[in-house]
């Protein structure tokens, strides 16, 4: 491979200009060439290719070749002209990828089968890596097996509500009970822990009116255990989760505890072990939905709660609610694209500060999606309003539940196409454009950090960690 020095130019090879003047003719030439290829331009690169064939497989800055470039934009029309002429793509970038990596980091499946059927049998271990090692979010954790099927089986759930070995949590105005005594807890564990109560502690509180109750699910099993009660014939440990919006303290029939409830989000549910986060996000999200939908959205009527606590019916016989499918009948989530804005340099992050945020804290972009609005555009109009940045490419990356009250964090990579920051001034007083060496700084604690991230138990820890781990110009 033959690679020219035009990093000397300043080029920026994913929106193609030039900050500084060529210093030769010839690679004034390829950074035209590799700019149309970032852009799509398949005219300008066939016709280049024509007059100019050593550019076909030559790279400018970090080893980018055309291919590369076009692979990265998804530019399919590019990278069949390049196909065409016999480019080699078993180069290399100076991160080691080739543009087939490239291609299936950034989800541009038409490039990568476009590539990988003109070489198959390529080792692309680098991707696995990569998605192999997306962060299990904090929250996400499915520590129970749900057991949809069951929440019309009243019989059984009525077994299970009565059920000695039935797991009780409780939340007093959407706070869950925990506890902090030692003997709880493990050495090196979590700072709290759900109280999970009995059926006989709860029972007073199960009789009052203003209760809500919630089937979460079973403990999940390794191999069928023996029976264990008379009567329970299943042997599955069931946990329920009650809400109520009177102080519980005096029904609690508790011996000798140091229990309280914790209030949302920050430090109090990150203290949690991930199990428990888990199952937080469950109860939590459905209570929630429970205490702000009481009477039917469509008419107006009082609501029957159903299937262990998954829908609520409208009490109302002609309610139009009762025929097709309602979503207002059962708990709602609301999606919220979040994401980490690359520099089209690749090695430069994009993180804003909201005007509510503690001094220091700088924060990925994020805004709930629209109705009639996909990930990626959500993203791209988020990004925008809030930081004036337009972004290209978007790769999808992991999620998180995010029970406050009923979010799915949706979180992705993306790449801008453009630069210059003009924050909206409402939402976002401040944005930036922070280094890699920036973030690691931040990340491994170092002495002058240039600003605080979110702790890790948010899914924006956990994007820039992922950004980090990634070999760098993608
Ligand atoms: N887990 C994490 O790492 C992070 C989580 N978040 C969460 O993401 C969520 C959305 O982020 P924002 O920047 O606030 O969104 P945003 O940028 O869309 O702005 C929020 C505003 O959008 C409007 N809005 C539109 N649809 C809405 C809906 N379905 N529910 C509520 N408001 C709606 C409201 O006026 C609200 O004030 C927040 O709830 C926040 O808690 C935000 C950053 C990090
Ligand atoms: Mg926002
Ligand atoms: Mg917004
Ligand atoms: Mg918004
Ligand atoms: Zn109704």
């Amino acid at each position: 491979m033959r690679d020219l020095p035009v990093h000397t130019l300043g080029y920026d090879s994913c929106v193609g200009t030039m900050t500084s003047v060529a210093t030769s003719p010839k690679e004034q030439i390829l950074v035209r060439f590799l700019d149309g290829a970032s852009r799509g331009d398949g005219a300008l690169v066939s016709s280049m290719l024509l007059q100019a064939g050593f550019l076909l497989n030559v790279s400018g800055d970090d080893g980018w070749t055309a291919l590369m470039l076009a692979a990265r934009s998804g530019h399919s029309e590019v990278v069949k002209v390049l196909l065409s002429k016999g480019c080699d793509t078993s180069l290399v970038n100076k991160s080691g990828q080739t543009a087939y990596d490239i291609a299936r980091f950034w989800g541009h499946k038409h490039v990568a089968g476009l590539l990988s059927n003109s070489k198959p049998g390529d080792d692309h271990q680098f991707l696995d890596k990569v998605e192999a090692e997306a962060p299990e979010n904090f929250f996400s954790r499915e520590s129970l097996d749900r057991r949809c099927e069951r929440r019309t089986d009243g019989k059984w759930l009525e077994a299970k509500r009565r059920s000695p070995d039935s797991v009780y949590i409780l939340f007093f105005n959407l706070n869950p009970l925990v506890t902090s005594e030692a003997e709880e807890l493990g050495v090196g564990g979590p700072d709290i822990k759900l109280r999970r109560l009995r059926v006989q502690s709860v029972q007073d509180l199960l009789a009052k009116p203003g209760t809500t109750l919630v089937f979460l699910g079973v403990e999940k099993q390794v191999s069928p255990p023996p029976p264990s009660s008379p009567g329970d014939e299943d042997g599955l440990t069931v946990w329920f989760a009650l809400n109520t919006d009177e102080d519980p303290t005096e029904h609690l029939k508790l011996s000798g505890s140091s229990c309280f409830f914790v209030k949302p989000p920050m430090p109090g549910l990150f203290a949690l072990s991930e199990e428990e986060a888990g199952v937080i996000a469950q109860a939590r999200s459905v209570l929630a939905w429970h205490s702000r939908y009481s009477f039917c959205p469509t008419c107006g009527s009082k609501t029957r709660v159903d299937e262990g606590g998954y829908k609520r019916t409208c009490m109302k016989e002609d309610c139009p609610s009762h025929h097709g499918v309602h979503n207002t009948c059962y708990p709602r989530v609301d999606p919220v694209v979040i994401m980490l804005v690359i520099h089209p340099g690749g090695n430069q992050c994009l993180l804003g500060r909201k005007k509510t945020f503690p001094p220091g804290i700088f924060s990925c972009l994020a805004g709930f999606i629209e109705p009639g609005e996909g990930i990626e555009d959500a993203v791209r109009r988020e990004v925008e309003e809030e930081s004036g940045i337009k972004v290209g490419p978007v790769r999808y990356i992991s999620s998180q539940p995010w029970p406050m009250p009923s979010s799915l964090m949706i979180g992705c990579l993306a790449v801008a196409v453009s630069t210059e920051i003009k924050v909206d001034g409402n939402e976002i007083e401040e944005a930036r454009w922070f280094t890699r060496q920036q973030v690691i700084d931040v990340l491994r604690r170092g002495s002058e950090p240039a600003f605080v991230l979110p702790p890790r138990q948010a899914i924006a820890h956990q994007l820039v960690k992922h950004w980090i781990g990634m070999n760098a110009n993608l």
